[in-house]
């Protein structure tokens, strides 16, 4: 059963639909692997990239901010003398906690052309209170890194240099601007340098965050030289740890501002990919069923119905199948199997008719008459039922071949044998071509009913006035017959039947032929005679 189901169409079909699954699936899994993780990895790094420029751009833009108020200090005519010494109440006039604290300024600056220090003030970032100075030292100790920074600038700055904007990590990370000092107008020449500075403080940072929606964090990194790349990505779960290096004026370090970006566009492609192959993955299975299933019913169905088919044509059922009505490749094969059968069956009927019956007489021949004598013995034996078996013989067959010749002989025996088969036909008789010049009668009846039918075949014969001209009997052609009619007993058999049959006919050949003569149990060795020749 197990061996009939492996060896299946059904089972090879699955097999086969299964190894393509899972080819498939191998090649889903390769893809995604190899091309869709890499891409969407790819795509999530220019996101990072992306959100770490507008980050970016952010700082800028308060930088700009920064610059724009240094340049407009700078280029004050108050600023401007008060540089030159004339305008002693400038810091006086100008200069309060609130201002710092609203503008958030740590610093500002004033540096003569020479770059000396002319004026600092700022906010103590210990106390936080406001302190000015015209040197960094003492109680504006703190102010020192800025100055030498700035100074340094100053020493480098050529005379074309205008504003610009720097960032500082030391003592703290700050945005610093440095303008020239000019007239109101811009005339020059240029007498000093005003920077500002505004702490990247964690005040600065919450600024930020509330302008780009990022969390952000603040460290200084020392490195002699930039990387290439200034943005670092590193996957944290559903978040992804970005970093950006802002290059700092002051050598040897940088600023690395950070933030935990969501992988919201990451994530969300993995879910659409995840449902893309969930759903490949369903369809494919609901094609495999479904090829399966037609598989079943426009194949295996119609092969097993034709298999059916092909049984029914064995046992030669002729069924008026609906498979012969189909006009697909299974119907051609249902009516080309039925062809076959029919020719096969009629090629078998031939056969079995030539085996069963005399090619010159068309009677049934001696195996014919063999087997239903067999039949009719057991049934006699059984239901107790009357048998009688006749051999009939042409007399002086050999002088008819003699003198008439042996095709002219052929004649005479067709042309008796169908006279016999028409008697036969006519009174349920089986008569069999069983000798040369032979032929023996099976009758399903008593003796006395066997010797009348056994005087009428006589008769017929003799009616038919085949002529014999050198028959010593008469001048057609005629008969001898014996008939046996035993008792029905265990002994009866069918050669006790034929050997008794003969031995009547022996009788009737040694009366002088065209007679009959009955071997029958209550008159065993005592033949009756009769003689219908006619007078
Ligand atoms: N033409 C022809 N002759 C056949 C055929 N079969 C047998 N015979 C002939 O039938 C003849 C039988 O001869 P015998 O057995 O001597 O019998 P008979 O001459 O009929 O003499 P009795 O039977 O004693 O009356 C032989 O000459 C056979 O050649 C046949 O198929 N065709």
């Amino acid at each position: 059963m197990a061996n009939r189901f492996t060896n299946s169409l059904r089972f090879r079909f699955l097999i086969a639909l299964t190894v393509v699954f899972l080819v498939a699936v191998i090649a889903l899994c390769l893809v995604t692997r190899f091309i869709l993780f890499p891409a969407l990895q790819r795509e999530e790094e220019v996101v990072v990239v992306n959100e770490m420029d507008r980050l970016e751009r952010s700082i800028e833009v308060n930088q700009q901010q920064l610059l724009a108020q240094t340049r407009d200090w700078a280029t004050w005519d108050d600023t401007y003398e008060f540089t030159q010494g004339n305008y002693p109440r400038y810091g006086e006039v100008n200069f309060s906690q609130q201002m710092f604290e609203e503008l958030r300024y740590q610093l500002m600056a004033f540096f003569n052309a020479d770059g000396e220090v002319h004026y600092l003030s700022g906010l103590n970032p210990t106390t936080g209170q406001l302190q000015t100075c015209v040197a960094p030292t003492l109680e504006c100790n703190w102010m020192t890194p800025f100055v030498e920074s700035m100074q340094r600038f100053i020493q480098n700055a050529s005379t074309q240099d205008q504003d610009l904007s720097l960032l500082y990590t030391h003592p703290s990370p700050s945005l610093v601007a440095a303008s020239p000092i000019l007239r109101t107008d811009a005339s020059g020449p240029a007498a000093g340098w005003l920077f500002k500075v505004r702490p990247m403080d964690d005040a600065w940072l919450e600024m930020l965050s509330e302008l780009t929606g990022m969390q952000l964090s603040l460290t200084v990194h020392s490195m002699t030289a930039l990387p290439a790349s200034l943005t670092t990505s590193t996957v944290m779960g559903n978040t992804v740890l970005a970093e950006r290096l802002l290059q700092s004026y002051q050598p040897g370090t940088a600023i690395a501002i950070s933030s935990h970006l969501q992988r919201v566009r990451y994530l969300a492609g993995l879910r659409s990919l995840r449902y893309v192959l969930e759903w490949t993955g369903v369809m494919m299975l609901l094609i495999i069923v479904a090829v399966l299933v037609l598989l079943q019913r426009m194949i295996l169905s119609p092969l097993r119905a034709l298999t059916l088919f092909t049984e029914q044509l064995g046992k030669q059922l002729s069924p008026q199948h609906q498979l012969l009505r189909r006009g697909d490749e299974i119907g051609l094969l249902a009516r080309a199997f039925e062809q076959q059968f029919n020719h096969q069956r009629q090629l078998n009927e031939k056969l079995s008719i030539l085996s069963t019956h005399d090619t010159l007489t068309g009677l049934p021949n001696r195996r014919l008459f063999d087997q239903e004598l067999q039949n009719a013995v057991e049934r006699a034996t059984t239901h107790h039922t009357p048998i009688a078996v006749m051999m009939l013989d042409i007399d002086h067959f050999k002088l008819f071949n003699d003198h008439y010749g042996h095709p002219k002989g052929d004649h005479c025996l067709t042309t008796i044998g169908q006279q016999l088969d028409e008697f036969a036909k006519q009174h349920g008789v089986l008569i069999a071509r069983t000798g040369g010049e032979e032929f023996s009668v099976l009758a399903e009846m008593p003796a006395n009913k066997a010797h009348q039918l056994a005087l009428l075949i006589n008769s017929t014969i003799d009616s038919l006035s085949y002529p014999h001209e050198i028959s010593p009997v008469a001048p057609h052609v005629t008969f001898s017959i014996g008939i046996s009619a035993l008792e029905i007993n265990t002994q009866l058999t069918p050669s006790v039947l034929m050997s008794t049959a003969d031995q009547a006919l022996y009788q009737a050949k040694k009366a002088g032929r065209h007679q009959v003569r009955l071997y029958a149990t209550t008159l065993a060795n005592e033949p009756v005679c009769e003689h219908n020749t006619p007078p």
